[in-house]
């Protein structure tokens, strides 16, 4: 693993790393906040996947997440959303490939090779983390914003025990019904989509529901309603009876504006939860 930036950053430090990643054939960038509290002991950890375009950077430096997380103790990761490169497969499409990995593991050529960034943000980057980092593994919470809202939800509900809480700003809910999603299921996943289902935030919800407290907030002003589905997630929760908070944020689009305006209670939501 190699060191590209460290900032010093609400008492805390903001660090940028890269690494060799076995999951996705590549070098990886994630970025990592480390309140001061890390310098005593290992802190709680709370994972920010990120949506389409992104690399570990727009969160980074525009979610305003660092200022809470420093007065709650609890670090941030930032993962990048795609393996990137110039051997790795792209399309023109800003919703396909390199930027748009949709937390799967393409098992269709051309993706396969490389677009593994379920395997990468569940399996290699926490064992990377854990091994290089104060920070404790039995206190993990994740959120994220569109694509990565329902990274963040999917991985949450196929992980039970493993995340105390769970957020999404914008989540994609339903991708098996949208064009932010069926797309990109079949170019990475095949044409049988039965395989598609454990990647469908609604679907999930409906199987299994999530054994802790969820927030999630959705901006009624949002340029991409018709392709989030948020009424489809609404639904399944009321349908599964599963406890949470869904919140319709009148006048808010899909911008980090909107994301930001709403960190300080997501940092707040995960830290009750992880800290009591
Ligand atoms: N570029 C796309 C929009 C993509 C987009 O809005 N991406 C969101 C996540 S789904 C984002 O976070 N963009 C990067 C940023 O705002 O920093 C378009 O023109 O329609």
């Amino acid at each position: 693993m190699k060191t590209v930036s460290e900032n010093r950053a609400f008492g805390g430090v903001q660090g940028v790393y890269t690494h060799a990643s076995q999951s996705t054939g590549g070098d990886m960038t994630f970025g990592l906040f480390l309140p001061a509290q890390a310098e005593d002991g290992p802190v709680p950890l709370l994972w920010f996947l990120s949506g389409l375009t992104c690399t570990h950077e727009n969160a980074m430096i525009k979610a305003g997440a660092q200022r809470w997380a420093a007065e709650a103790g609890i670090a941030l990761c930032f993962p990048d959303t795609s393996p990137r490169g110039e051997g790795v497969a792209n399309d023109a499409d800003f919703a396909l490939g390199q930027g748009a990995g949709f937390y799967v593991n393409a098992t269709q050529a051309p993706w396969a090779l490389h677009f593994r960034m379920w395997d990468y943000v569940t399996d290699e980057l926490p064992r990377l983390l854990f091994n290089a980092f104060p920070l404790a593994e039995e206190a993990q919470a994740i959120t994220g914003h569109s694509m990565g809202g329902h990274g963040a939800l999917t991985i949450a509900m196929s992980f039970p025990g493993r995340f105390a809480s769970v957020s999404a700003f914008a989540p994609i809910c339903n991708p098996t019904a949208s064009d932010w999603g069926r797309p990109q299921f079949s170019a990475y996943l095949g044409p049988d989509e039965s395989s598609w289902a454990a990647h469908d935030a609604s679907l999930l919800m409906r199987k299994r529901g999530f054994d802790g407290p969820i927030l999630v907030d959705q901006g009624t002003a949002d340029q991409f309603l018709d392709k989030l589905k948020p009424e489809a997630l609404a639904e399944a929760m009321a349908a599964a009876r599963q406890g949470g908070t869904f919140r319709m944020q009148k006048g808010y689009d899909h911008s980090y504006f909107f994301v930001s305006s709403f960190m300080e209670d997501h940092v707040h939501f995960h830290a009750d939860a992880l800290l009591g």
